[in-house]
């Protein structure tokens, strides 16, 4: 069973939504962590069992970076809206650093969640 982070910005919720629902027997097999509007997209759409942790800009995104510095996150996938500024962008950036410093393996698109998931 792995632990895994799910976070996606606004406009890619819906996105990620749907990502999980097309997942979701493999997902319901592992641990699964959001930030706090992202997990409770996923809860609704899926029913599947998520860990909440604060809104990304009110520190969820630090609180997965902790998870990860300290061994307790395996996988993240981070759904990235490259085309609108974030006003919280100092977290995201540390988050993505960590999970690369760390070298757990970071998807930011569906078709990398895609691959990942395969993997676990
Ligand atoms: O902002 C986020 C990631 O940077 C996600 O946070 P929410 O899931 O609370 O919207």
């Amino acid at each position: 069973m792995a632990r895994i982070g799910l976070v996606a910005h606004d406009d890619k919720k819906d996105d990620l939504c749907r990502w999980a629902e097309r997942h979701r027997q493999k997902l319901a097999e592992h641990e699964l962590w959001g930030t706090g509007t992202t997990g409770s997209r996923i809860i609704e759409a899926t029913g599947l069992s998520v860990h909440l942790l604060k809104s990304g800009p009110l520190g969820g995104d630090q609180q997965l970076g902790a998870m990860i510095c300290e061994g307790r996150l395996d996988v993240l996938i981070f759904f990235i809206d490259p085309l609108s500024a974030q006003p919280h962008d100092v977290d995201v950036k540390a988050l993505t650093r960590l999970a690369t410093l760390y070298d757990v393996p970071l998807a930011n698109n569906k078709s990398t969640a895609d691959a990942v998931l395969a993997a676990v």
